[in-house]
């Protein structure tokens, strides 16, 4: 399986950019992106923010041991921005004249000799792969030899007489037996690979991460790790995945920093057959709700329409959180995978830092450092063949293939048109997810991670 995560290029550390970006809540009535010149600032590090008004959110933790009955969620300023006819008809003023501009990596900045563990973090999109340990069935299959091994950061692939070697910026093994040197574990994927987008997102980023590879070769278990729906449960056990330690390492960082207001905000989705469905809400009966629309915002991008979105405090809330959503995914046995993922899930969380600044002795005026995290677990490519599906299986199994072939095609176009500094059609919408994910490519450019996975 391959991990990709979209990540920032070592973006300048700016301690007082909170402090330097200040706008009274008179103006906050309705979101207003700000950007700022102060002197105190690089031109080269401005940042986009958006105010809102200070309020307590109400936060809205499932009854795991009921009918989830999802109350109301407070609505975030952009949300609101959205349902708001009135403003959606036509861009405002406001977002006319802001001038959207793009954080430099300064690379003057990486003093040889004094390398953090960002630092290998050069380019703007960081590729990773983790190799899965052949399964019960497999070993006992005779036909199954392991072909594939890891060396440092190269995967080689041995095939009869030829051999082929391929170069990541990570590779992780994991084995059988956990204790055997060099395995990979979850911890260690988690530290190496995705620990430096939780301080990208703290430093005010957009970042993303897509798992993707063949049906059955371990996304789901990277990104979600399994038995994490037993609440109680110690958090950052070997099977607990990426997206619960994310969730995990952002509370912690907010905890401990008393001296800004940290909010953290999620919504969990998944595209099943083109169709998005909320899997944090549920309709009385139990059954899913009708499925979401996109639209597309003249400034923030294309969105789902009416996606639930739910505060979480600690980490006991996101388990809980998470047992809806993942109850409700699509899964389905395929002669690949036991509970083989038939939809594209996209787990976004909302970080919003809110920093008072009683330095000027007014208390009504806040700064607001906002960013959106993607964590996407894609469905596996599959060969229809080898997955012996019919009937639904082989619908989603063709939808699945066809969107993931559309992302190929943007990831190519996109590709030649930056070779070439060119501004060429890109088929976003030929397909939800690519639809969906076009901020995303775009901040590619800025903040990007990918996971491979192999097995
Ligand atoms: N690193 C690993 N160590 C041990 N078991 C693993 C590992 N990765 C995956 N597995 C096991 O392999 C099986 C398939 O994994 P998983 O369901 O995550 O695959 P997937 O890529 O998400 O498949 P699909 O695309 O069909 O949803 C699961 O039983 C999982 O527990």
């Amino acid at each position: 399986m391959e991990l990709s995560c979209l990540k920032s290029i070592n973006p300048a550390k700016e301690e007082n950019l909170v402090n330097n970006n200040i706008v009274s809540n008179e103006k906050l009535k309705t979101p207003v992106r700000t950007k700022h010149t102060s002197g105190l600032l690089s031109d080269k590090t401005s940042v986009v923010q958006f105010c809102t008004p200070k309020h307590l959110k109400t936060i809205n933790t499932p009854n795991t041991s009921t009918k989830f009955n999802i109350l109301p969620t407070t609505r975030t300023p952009i949300k609101r921005y959205f349902s708001d006819q009135a403003l959606s008809q036509s861009t405002p003023d406001c977002f006319n004249i802001v001038h959207m501009e793009t954080p430099c990596c300064k690379i003057d900045d990486i003093v040889a000799g004094e390398q953090t563990m960002y630092e290998g973090e050069s380019s703007n999109l960081t590729v990773g792969i983790r190799i899965r340990p052949l399964n019960s069935k497999e070993m006992n299959d005779s036909k199954i030899t392991s072909v594939v091994r890891g060396n440092g950061q190269n995967v080689i692939v041995e095939c009869e007489s030829a051999q082929h070697t391929f170069t990541y910026d990570h590779c992780f093994v994991s084995y059988h037996d956990p204790h055997t040197p060099g395995h990979a574990s979850q911890e260690v994927v988690f530290h190496n690979m995705v620990l430096p987008l939780v301080q990208n997102a703290f430093e005010g980023y957009n970042v993303c991460l897509f798992a993707y590879g063949q049906t059955g070769s371990g996304k789901s278990y990277s990104l979600m790790g399994t038995e994490l729906t037993q609440i109680g449960t110690m958090p950052f056990e070997e099977k607990v995945g990426i997206i619960p330690r994310f969730c995990q390492e952002i509370l912690i960082r907010a905890r401990n920093n008393l001296q800004i207001e940290t909010t953290v905000e999620i919504s969990y989705f998944e595209i099943y057959n083109e169709k998005i469905h909320d899997l944090l809400a549920s309709t009385s009966s139990g059954s899913k709700k009708a499925p979401l629309k996109v639209r597309e915002h003249p400034v923030f991008g294309p969105y789902v329409v009416d996606l639930s979105q739910h505060c979480v405090q600690n980490y006991k809330d996101l388990q809980a959180w998470l047992k809806v959503g993942n109850s409700q995914r699509a899964t389905a046995a395929t002669g690949m995978n036991e509970k083989s993922s038939r939809s594209h899930s996209i787990f976004s969380i909302i970080l919003t830092q809110t920093h008072s600044d009683n330095q000027l002795d007014c208390k009504s005026l806040d700064a607001n450092r906002r960013s959106k995290i993607n964590l996407v677990d894609l469905a596996g490519s599959e060969r229809l063949s080898q997955t012996s599906a019919t009937g639904d299986r082989l619908r989603e199994g063709v939808s699945i293939n066809k969107s993931l072939l559309t992302l190929g095609k943007v990831i190519a176009s996109l590709t030649e048109n930056t070779n070439n500094r060119k501004q060429g059609f890109v088929p976003y919408r030929e397909s939800v997810l690519t639809w969906l994910l076009k901020g995303d490519y775009i901040n590619v450019h800025h903040t990007g991670k990918a996971f491979h996975a192999v097995s």
